[in-house]
């Protein structure tokens, strides 16, 4: 009997203990709220365990009667909510349970002890998860949160079915003050998914889709690869002010969602990209999905005979994508292009039912209305070569020129290189003569890959560059006749406008064309 008393005078004293933590107006410290989360599951535990310990000398009867008033009379009223986020929603997984982990992941503090890791062949990064039982603190605008994994094995089943195996039970539980559940619930959920979707999105391989399958018989579909092409905006030579333009641009893109939503017009932006060969074009295709995290459709317009085709290929593009279709000057000119020899599949020019105005206005059209987040990227050698109906107002946004290597571009190309930044000796005068010289980015690149030793690599670009100047004079020379010379000089000047970019197109409007 003195054993009983004591456990009915240890449960109020417990509960009483516990409520008192709880109710501290305001849960200063991260320990705070642990230290009363701990508390309350000890004086639970203590009682559970005296109960189990003590309670046979007492009638089962009167042992429950005494529990259940005991409970009724003294139970705190807590002032602490607990979310339980479930891993599955019965048949589908809980999108609030994935972000939660990917989010807490990010999140070790100085109470977590024990963290899973893991990593597969593919992945490039370690995946970090809570191991069960860790707890973790946050603060959210001053909120203090507490979460929690729990894990619960399924009883063991009477069976001797195999395959009647139950899947251990996860959930997160997350507690906080009442007082705050309109906050945790309206904003602080969506940052944590909108966080957790960062993560994400930082360690994902991107994707390089080609096509594959056979464009004869119409199987054609995409394939992909991981994209690991390395080009940054860092690493390429390009004007700084261009530069710039091209990242404001892409910025203010992707930050108008509403923008666009509210002016009625399809998610999407076009950039046309021209240039001589060698420039950066496709480099600045990889700079750009590198930096918006992108993955890269690569549609080879000379592998898709029809408009059909073309729109399925379309279609199952993702969001957030960049597709290119890259040197559209050539791609375009079907018809002659089926009839050269050595097209291998002996089909006939009126099999191919491929359009240009099929492309453009499915692109405008129906294809970028079906997603969001697209980007759309031709690029040329030839601009002048270029179907007005590519050029027209609005079709593409930003009209870029990739030109030849400036003095500015060396310096970029100099330290990716060679590691070669500031002062050299030869830098004046490979700068000089660049600006004299109608050089790639791509020729100076190959001549610093030459040689480890960057004096050597350096005199070699500049023997390359006196090579290129003495070419070009001597073109100059050649007793063209007087306006042949007035011409190519024109064309030397305009050559030197060192890049360049166009936002919409200035051009007249044309008049429609048929197609
Ligand atoms: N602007 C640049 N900045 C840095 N590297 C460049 C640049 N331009 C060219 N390169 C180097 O030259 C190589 C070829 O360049 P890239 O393929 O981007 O040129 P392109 O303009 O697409 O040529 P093409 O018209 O033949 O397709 C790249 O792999 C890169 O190493
Ligand atoms: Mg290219």
């Amino acid at each position: 009997m003195y054993l009983s008393f004591n456990l009915v005078c240890s449960l109020p004293f417990l509960c009483s203990k516990s409520a008192t933590m709880f109710s501290s107006k305001e849960l200063t410290s991260p320990s705070s709220l642990l230290a009363a989360y701990a508390s309350m599951a000890g004086s639970i535990m203590m009682a559970q365990s005296m109960a189990n310990q003590f309670g046979h000398l007492i009638p089962q009867q009167i042992r429950d009667y005494l529990l259940s008033t005991l409970r009724y009379f003294f139970k705190p009223p807590s002032p602490i909510l607990t979310l339980v986020i479930e891993e599955s929603t019965g048949i589908s997984r809980n999108q609030v349970y994935d972000a939660s982990e990917t989010y807490l992941s990010t999140k070790v503090s100085h109470t977590t002890k024990r963290l899973k890791i893991s990593k597969t062949p593919k992945e490039k990064n370690l995946t970090i998860k809570l191991e069960k039982g860790e707890k973790v603190v946050d603060q959210y605008e001053g909120i203090e949160l507490l979460w929690r994994l729990v894990f619960v094995k399924p009883e063991k089943k009477d069976s001797s079915n195999l395959f009647d195996v139950v899947a251990e039970k996860r959930w997160f539980e997350l507690s906080f003050h009442k007082n705050h559940k309109d906050k945790i619930l309206g904003s602080y959920m969506p940052y944590i998914i909108e966080k957790a979707r960062e993560a994400k999105e930082k360690v994902r391989v991107l994707k390089m889709h080609t096509l594959q399958g056979s464009r004869a018989y119409g199987d054609i579909k995409w394939d992909s690869v991981n994209l690991e092409h390395p080009a940054t905006f860092e690493t390429l030579a390009m004007e700084p002010d261009l530069k710039n333009i091209v990242i404001e641009d892409l910025d203010r893109f992707v930050r108008r969602k509403e923008y666009y939503k509210r002016v009625g017009r399809a998610w999407k932006r076009g950039y046309l990209l021209y240039g001589p060969p060698g420039t950066g074009k496709s480099s600045l295709v990889a700079a750009m999905a590198n930096y918006l995290r992108f993955d890269v459709y690569d549609l080879q317009l000379a592998n898709i005979m029809r408009d059909s085709d073309l729109r399925k290929l379309l279609l199952a593009t993702g969001n957030r994508s960049i597709l290119v279709i890259e040197d559209i000057d050539c791609s375009v000119d079907l018809p002659d292009r089926r009839q050269a020899p050595g097209d291998g599949d002996g089909r006939k020019q009126h099999d191919v039912q491929l359009t240009l105005s099929g492309l453009l206005n499915f692109i405008d059209g129906l294809w970028s209305s079906c997603g969001d987040e697209r980007i759309i990227i031709f690029t040329t050698n030839h601009k002048d070569r270029l179907d007005p109906a590519l050029l027209r107002p609005g079709r593409m946004d930003m009209h870029i020129h990739m030109s030849y290597c400036t003095p500015h571009g060396f310096r970029v190309l100099a330290s990716n290189y060679l590691g070669v930044n500031g002062y050299h000796r030869l830098f004046g005068e490979i700068e000089d003569l660049i600006e004299n010289t109608e050089v790639t980015p791509a020729q100076v690149a190959e001549e610093l890959m030459t040689s480890e030793d960057s004096d050597a690599a350096l005199e070699g670009l500049v023997k390359l560059l006196k090579r290129k100047k003495l070419e070009g004079d001597e073109l100059f020379d050649e007793g063209l006749h007087k306006g042949e010379i007035q011409k190519a000089k024109k064309q030397k000047v305009e050559n030197k406008r060192r890049g360049s970019v166009r936002i919409k197109s200035r051009r007249k409007p044309i008049k429609r064309r048929s197609y």
